[in-house]
């Protein structure tokens, strides 16, 4: 089953429990990134827990392998359900983020970020090979390194499930026009298309929060989701 989480990308948390009321009972996760929880602190996650949702904590970490452990613990005690750090920190410095879910029973999941679905091939400094070619390389460590799972575009999916059936796809650049985003997103894909490849796990932020009626939006794409599903299931 694939589910949906929508990324709550704003400034005041007035804002996101707006968006958060609208969406409701349609979809299961909230995503808190960066802005929110640089804004409002930590406190936050415990909040959207608070009124059912599950929270995924999109931090990135992205340090030496002492602090990204201290950072994951802080998540952890704030009550995040999945927390992110980039994979290209290496396995020391995400195995310390997979002790401290391991400490936990695993109740906070560690997913790694791949290549970010902001970069077009040719856009990464220093290297010349395809961004497929690296989402592979870093899914095997990721894999190797016993990752819950690894944040990648809707393109890179089939190949990592083919790498590693058993891990999980997160999937954000999804938008419901896959001629163009026409914003920053570069490996974008649609509903449809990211879950009929296997991805577990897509993240919408700006096709839902700046949507005139974020619900609707919300159940279009539930709805593409679970068709493409029963696609899959035939
Ligand atoms: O590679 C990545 C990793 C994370 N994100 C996050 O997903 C959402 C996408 O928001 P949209 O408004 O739908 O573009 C956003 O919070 C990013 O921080 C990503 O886009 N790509």
């Amino acid at each position: 089953m694939a589910e949906l989480i929508v990324a709550l990308d704003f400034d005041k948390a007035g804002d996101a429990y707006d968006l958060a009321e609208k969406i409701q009972g349609v979809v299961p996760w909230v995503k808190v990134g960066l802005e929110l929880f640089i804004a409002e602190g930590p406190q936050i996650v415990q909040k959207f827990k608070a009124i059912g949702f599950n929270v995924f904590l999109d931090l990135k970490l992205y340090d030496i392998p002492n602090t990204v452990k201290g950072a994951a613990q802080s998540a952890c005690q704030a009550g995040a359900d999945l927390l992110t750090v980039h994979l290209s920190g290496g396995r020391r410095m995400c195995e310390a983020a997979l002790e401290v879910s391991r400490t936990h029973g695993e109740a906070m999941k560690i997913f790694g970020v791949s290549v970010l679905t902001s970069f077009a091939e040719g856009e990464l400094i220093g290297y010349d090979g395809t961004l497929s070619d690296l989402v592979g390389l870093l899914a095997k460590g990721a894999c190797e390194w016993g990752m819950h799972g690894i944040v990648c575009s809707g393109h890179e999916v089939e190949k990592i499930k083919k790498i590693a059936p058993q891990i999980k796809c997160l999937t954000p650049g999804i938008r419901l026009d896959e001629n163009g985003a026409g914003d920053d997103q570069r490996r974008i894909m649609t509903p449809r298309k990211a879950v009929a490849a296997g991805s577990d796990y897509l993240v919408v932020g700006r096709p839902i929060t700046r949507a005139k009626d974020p619900r609707s939006v919300a159940v279009v794409i539930n709805t593409e989701m679970n068709e493409a599903l029963e696609e899959l299931n035939k």
